[in-house]
């Protein structure tokens, strides 16, 4: 047999994988049906585990490598949790003849905002200067007229943010109030001044950027700033997602948006400030990519992508983001005095440290 003969036959195994991919979509939405009809949580660990246990004794008895195919099902189960949840944030219809205004609806988090509410039947209003997406209201200027939605979503940069928290204080809507940022504390004020006109007003941080389309595996903060009733209102737009919420006040979630963002930000931008400075071809670091490298670059290229603005805003204004600069500061010390020094030992436990830390055992 030929080559074009063999790719004809890897032709029809494609399209076979394929039918069967969607095959098993079909299934899984039927599974997704049942257990919204049920209340089952969508996710179930245990039956994953039980899944790619199976296709790895399948793959063995095959004498394929059992990875490749949980590689293939750990991805299959990502469409099947992207399907359910969509289906399902449809289906409850939570929003359904509620209203929503979503200030800076044409930023990529507002966008994303918006596109969560229209699919949980809110009729949403955008307001931002530079136009909406076709198909939703909007106005120009978000103060340019009534503002008696059920929900107001604020998804501006955060010194924008508040003021408009601050505004709104004055306005005293009767529907929710949260705002985005992924820094607290420069809202503090605006936020306490909305609680005490007594309008319904949360924080919320979600944990992720635009681009997710599964919210399984991944975190929304809750802050409450003296409303129960507007936390629990943020909280059930993610009842019918796979997302996990966590509630904690405002200064906890600073002081781990630190490390979580500011430090890992951080971390990245230096990276390939570095990278940049050695003037070394990337491409040609490329071709010779080890695992660690790879996952590296692939980390900081996503990082590079981001809007800066955004990334200085998270940088320069958490005030409990000084520290942990600092701390990375003061660790690069140790490992270049070490290095220079030759102080094996020294470096040794720099590592050793790190690895108690993350309870990480030896390789
Ligand atoms: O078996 C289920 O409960 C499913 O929803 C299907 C499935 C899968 O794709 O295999 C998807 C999500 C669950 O977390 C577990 C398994």
């Amino acid at each position: 047999m030929d080559i074009a003969d063999l790719r004809r036959q890897l032709d029809q195994v494609d399209r076979d994988l394929v039918r069967l991919a969607a095959e098993r979509q079909r299934i899984v939405a039927e599974i997704g049906r049942s257990k919204r009809g049920t209340g089952r949580p969508l996710r179930d660990f245990k039956r994953e585990k039980e899944v790619l246990d199976n296709v790895r004794g399948h793959a063995r008895d095959a004498g394929i490598d059992p990875e490749l195919a949980a590689g293939l099902m750990e991805l299959l189960i990502a469409a099947s949790l992207t399907r359910q949840e969509q289906d399902t944030v449809r289906a409850l219809s939570q929003g359904e003849g509620k209203r929503a205004l979503v200030v800076g609806g044409n930023g990529r988090m507002g966008g994303w905002f918006a596109r969560f509410l229209d699919a949980q039947g809110y009729a949403v209003e955008i307001a931002d200067p530079a136009g909406a997406p076709a198909g939703y209201a909007h106005r120009a200027r978000w103060d340019d007229g009534a503002l008696d939605h059920d929900l107001i979503v604020v998804a501006t940069p955060l010194r924008a943010a508040s003021r408009i928290l601050a505004t709104l204080a004055d306005r005293r809507p009767p529907g929710v109030v949260f705002d985005l940022g992924s820094i607290k504390t420069p809202l503090r004020d605006s936020l306490a001044a909305l609680n005490a006109a007594g309008v319904r007003v949360a924080s919320v941080h979600p944990m992720f950027g635009p681009s997710a389309n599964v919210l399984a595996g991944r975190h929304v903060i809750l802050v409450d700033v003296g409303n129960r009733d507007a936390v629990e209102t943020a909280r059930g737009l993610f009842a019918s997602t796979t997302a996990t919420t966590i509630e904690m006040d405002l200064d906890e979630h600073d002081r781990l948006v630190a490390s979580v963002l500011g430090l890992s930000h951080a971390l990245n931008i230096v990276f390939v400030a570095a990278l940049a400075a050695s003037g070394v071809d990337p491409e040609r670091l490329k071709a010779v990519s080890s695992t660690t490298f790879g996952a590296q670059v692939a980390i900081a290229e996503s990082v590079a992508r981001e809007n800066p603005h955004l990334y200085f805003e998270i940088q320069s204004l958490n005030a409990h983001n000084g520290p942990a600069l600092a701390a990375l500061d003061e660790a690069m010390h140790t490992l270049l005095a070490a290095v220079r020094a030759g102080d094996e030992a020294g470096f040794v436990e720099l590592m050793r440290r790190g690895r108690e830390y993350l309870h990480a055992p030896p390789e």
